[in-house]
């Protein structure tokens, strides 16, 4: 069966504009992203792309605009209502809890914990279960993570990583948002958590990543979105661009053709 081009689209983000004060940090943001597409979402610091994330992820609900998912517009005023509408995003910090292990990581989410650091101690959690499924979401991730019973404080940044990842990926997430996965991470690493990306994407999930590291958006994304001063200036497919074009735009020297 054929699939129309609106078939394809797993996030739509859609005239955003978001304000604080007297900073009028989205105007008017839009762009897609399809089934199984890697988008780069680049800007210069202050360009807005946290906040756009923000936006998305449910920490700040936009202003003005909407959020759509699978073609359906998505109420997002939560991090739990953007879980629920099939969003995870990947923060910089990783959210991990150090002295558990990957499955207790894996479950256990910011919500949970805040509220209910204790369902550990008092076993009300089916560790076997949970184990089962972790094992299933690292296998489907072909990751290099010795066990899904290590602790999350013996693992190297690259391995946290990939279970941020696969965390992700446990929730069923038809769109992930990574904050500059690899910016911590020496070059094999950053191979790895490209390869992660790269499994994933091919799984059919979305994904949008932030990225200061041209090299890093070349080798891994299809397209990007360049934000310059709350404004989406280019949307563009890699492979039609240089590193030195990507930098042009996300400075302003340079205008999208
Ligand atoms: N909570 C907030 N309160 C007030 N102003 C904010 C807030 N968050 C962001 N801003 C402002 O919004 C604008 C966009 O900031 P944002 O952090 O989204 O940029 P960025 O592209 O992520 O930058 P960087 O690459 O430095 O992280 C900036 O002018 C910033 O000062």
């Amino acid at each position: 069966m054929v699939r129309s081009a609106l078939d394809q689209i797993a996030l739509e983000v859609r005239d955003v504009h978001k304000r604080f004060g007297g900073v009028h940090a989205l105007k008017g943001v839009s762009f897609t992203i399809n089934k199984g597409e890697v988008v780069g979402l680049l800007g210069d610091n202050g360009a807005g792309k946290s906040t756009l994330v923000r936006c998305i992820s449910g920490i700040h609900p936009p202003d003005e605009g909407a959020i759509l998912v699978n073609g359906q517009p998505v109420h997002i005023d939560s991090p739990l209502a953007a879980r629920e509408a099939g969003i995870e995003t990947v923060f910089q910090d990783l959210a991990m809890v150090p002295e558990f292990d990957i499955t207790e990581n894996l479950f256990l989410n910011r919500e949970i914990l805040h509220k209910n650091p204790i369902l550990r101690r008092l076993g009300w959690l089916d560790k076997k279960a949970m184990e089962k499924r972790a094992k299933k979401a690292l296998n489907r991730l072909n990751s290099r993570i010795p066990s899904y019973q290590e602790q999350i404080h013996r693992l190297s940044g690259g391995q946290r990583q990939a279970v941020a990842i696969a965390r992700a990926v446990n929730w069923g997430a038809d769109i992930v948002i990574m904050d500059e996965p690899t910016a911590a991470l020496g070059v094999e690493q950053s191979a790895q958590v490209n390869e992660l990306i790269n499994v994933i994407s091919s799984q059919g999930v979305a994904v949008l990543l932030i990225s200061h590291n041209m090299q890093h958006v070349v080798e891994t994304c299809d397209r990007a979105v360049v934000l310059y001063q709350g404004q989406s200036v280019a949307d563009v497919s890699v492979s039609d661009v240089t590193k030195e074009d990507l930098v042009g735009l996300i400075t302003g020297a340079k205008s999208a053709a």
